[in-house]
C-alpha cells in the first residue's frame, strides 16, 4: 500500500484564496482592511523567517500587517506596554506574539495580556477555556490546520479513534479538544506513555506533535491510518546537508498509512493560512458581523 500524500500547500493556497475573498468584502463594507499585528522580540533567525512569511501572506490576502520588531533586551513591562497599545488600536484585529520569547520574559504574563478578541493564536486562557467547553473561540492555528486537513481527507470524523502524540499547550492539548469536538475517541500520548507503539497502532488517526524527529515508525501504524505530522526539525544528514524532518519516519509510514502529510508542504503552510483565517474571523466578530461562511 502506498499512502496518499495530503497536499498541505494546496489546501493552504485554497484557504488563503477564500480568506482573501472574505477580506475583500470586509474592506468594501467597513472601509478598512482586517489588520494583523506581529510582535517579534529579538533576532532568533527561524522566528524572523516565519514572521516574514506570515507578513507576506497577510498582505497577499488583502489584509493590513503591522510589524513590531523589538530588541531581545526589551523589558517585560515595555512588551506589555506594546500589547496594551495594540489592544487599544481599533485598526488591529489580531495580535500574534511570536514564540519563543527571551528567557527574562514571563510568556504567560504576556499572552494573558492580549485582548482575547484579538488573540489569533488562541493562547489566552479565555480562548483555551472557551474551546474546552465548546463555545466560539479563537483556536490555535496549527491544530486548526490539522483538523482541516483531516476533514478534507475523511469528511466526517465521528466515531474514529484518534491519538495525539504530544501534550503541548500550543498543539497537543488544543488538537485533542478539536478532535473530541469532532466526535473522535481521543487518546493523548506523551513521553511517559507505556507502549507508545501499541497505543499508536490502535488508532485510525495519528497526529504527531512531539518534536522528536522520526520517532514514530511505519511498523507502529495501523494499516490505512491517516497520519498528520506536525514536527519539523532541521537535522544534519551524514553527508553534511541539513534536512527538515518530521516526527514520523515518512518513507516507512508511507508504505503503511492510508494518507500522510509531507514535511515540508503539509501542516506548516496550513498554520499560516489558519492565522489569516483567524484574523479575518476576529475582524468580523469585533465589528459585530456574523462569522464568514466556509472558513
Ligand atoms: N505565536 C506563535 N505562533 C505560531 O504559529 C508560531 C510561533 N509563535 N512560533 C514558531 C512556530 C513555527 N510556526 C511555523 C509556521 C509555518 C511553517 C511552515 O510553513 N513550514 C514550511 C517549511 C518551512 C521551512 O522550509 O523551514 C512547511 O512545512 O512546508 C513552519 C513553522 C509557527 N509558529
Amino acid at each position: 500500500m502506498t499512502a496518499r500524500i495530503i497536499d498541505g500547500k494546496a489546501a493552504a493556497a485554497d484557504l488563503r484564496q477564500r480568506v482573501g475573498q472574505v477580506a475583500a468584502r470586509f474592506r468594501e463594507t467597513r472601509s478598512r482592511a482586517p489588520g494583523l499585528a506581529v510582535v517579534l522580540v529579538g533576532e532568533h533567525p527561524p522566528s524572523a523567517a516565519y514572521v516574514r512569511s506570515k507578513i507576506k501572506a497577510t498582505l497577499e490576502a488583502g489584509m493590513e500587517s503591522f510589524e513590531h520588531r523589538i530588541p531581545a533586551e526589551t523589558s517585560q513591562a515595555d512588551l506589555i506596554g506594546l500589547i496594551d497599545q495594540l489592544n487599544a488600536d481599533a485598526t488591529v484585529d489580531g495580535i500574534l506574539v511570536q514564540l519563543p520569547l527571551p528567557k527574562h520574559v514571563d510568556e504567560q504574563a504576556v499572552l494573558t495580556r492580549v485582548d482575547p478578541s484579538k488573540d489569533v493564536d488562541g493562547f489566552h486562557p479565555v480562548n483555551v477555556g472557551r474551546l474546552s467547553i465548546g463555545l466560539d473561540a479563537l483556536v490555535p492555528c496549527t491544530p486548526l490546520g490539522c483538523l482541516k486537513l483531516l476533514q478534507g481527507e475523511l469528511g466526517d470524523l465521528s466515531g474514529m479513534d484518534a491519538v495525539v502524540v504530544g501534550r503541548s499547550n500550543i498543539v497537543g492539548k488544543p488538537m485533542a479538544q478539536l478532535l473530541l469536538q469532532a466526535n473522535c475517541t481521543v487518546t493523548v500520548a506523551h513521553s511517559r506513555t507505556r507502549d507508545l507503539p501499541g497505543v499508536v497502532r490502535r488508532n485510525d488517526i495519528v497526529v504527531a506533535a512531539v518534536g522528536r524527529p522520526e520517532l514514530i515508525r511505519g511498523s507502529w501504524l495501523k494499516p490505512g491510518a491517516i497520519v498528520i505530522d506536525v514536527g519539523q526539525e532541521r537535522v544534519e544528514q551524514p553527508d553534511g546537508t541539513r534536512k527538515l524532518l518530521g516526527d514520523v519516519a515518512y518513507g516507512e509510514a508511507a508504505e503503511v498509512a492510508g494518507a500522510i502529510t509531507p514535511v515540508p508542504g503539509g501542516v506548516g503552510p496550513m498554520t499560516i493560512a489558519c492565522l489569516l483565517r483567524n484574523t479575518v474571523v476576529a475582524a468580523h466578530r469585533r465589528e459585530g458581523l456574523p462569522d464568514p461562511e466556509g472558513l
